[in-house]
């Protein structure tokens, strides 16, 4: 396992029955709450698709690594939000996760024409957070080059349903 790996699993703590039962919530604020392990990680999501002009975070816990990696990536950063919270002309999607379900919308004018987009979230666990964000990014018009992850949960088989998508995991449990 790599050094950078084992950094992140020490550092994300199991809770379960967290927000519901049965479900095992992977907690990542220890990780985010160390300095070295925080900026480790924003660097790696940052350099795995070079050259892409937008990062987009998926609200609430992908700005917090989404944000950063597009200021280190030299792009821009774009929130996707849940429904309601943007303030101009949106797009929006529903979806299911794997505790709940969700709208999320973006701005109509995020991207410029033949934009590459690639997307930065903390988990991916069923996928369908990360399908429905693809969805509304495509709709725009702009072109997803990648998604990138701090952790997947190969379990729920949420790549599965990311069949087209380049989807890269710093790590996978
Ligand atoms: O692969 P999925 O089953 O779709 O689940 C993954 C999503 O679930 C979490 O977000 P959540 O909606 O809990 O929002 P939060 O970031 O505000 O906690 C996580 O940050 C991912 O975005
Ligand atoms: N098990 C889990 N832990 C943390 N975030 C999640 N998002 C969806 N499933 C999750």
């Amino acid at each position: 396992m790599s050094e950078l790996s084992q950094l992140i699993l020490d550092r994300i703590r199991d809770v379960n029955d967290y927000p519901k039962p049965g479900v095992v919530f992977k907690d990542i604020t220890p990780l985010l709450a160390d300095p070295q392990a925080f900026g480790a990680v924003v660097d790696a999501l940052a350099g795995l698709f070079p050259g892409v002009d937008k990062i987009v975070g998926i609200e609430a816990r992908g700005f917090i690594l989404a944000a950063p990696a597009a200021c280190r990536a030299n792009a821009g950063f774009v929130p996707v939000r849940k429904k309601g919270k943007l303030p101009s002309a949106t797009l929006e999607a529903s979806y299911d996760l794997e505790y709940g379900s969700a709208t999320i919308e973006v701005h109509q004018d995020a991207f410029e024409p033949g934009d590459r987009v690639l997307i930065v979230d903390d988990v991916l666990a069923t996928g369908g957070t990360a399908e429905a964000t693809v969805e509304l990014i495509r709709r725009t018009g702009a072109e997803v080059v990648g998604v990138a992850v701090l952790m997947e949960l190969a379990f729920l088989k949420g790549r599965e349903r990311l069949a087209d998508i380049d989807l890269r995991a710093l790590v996978i449990v």
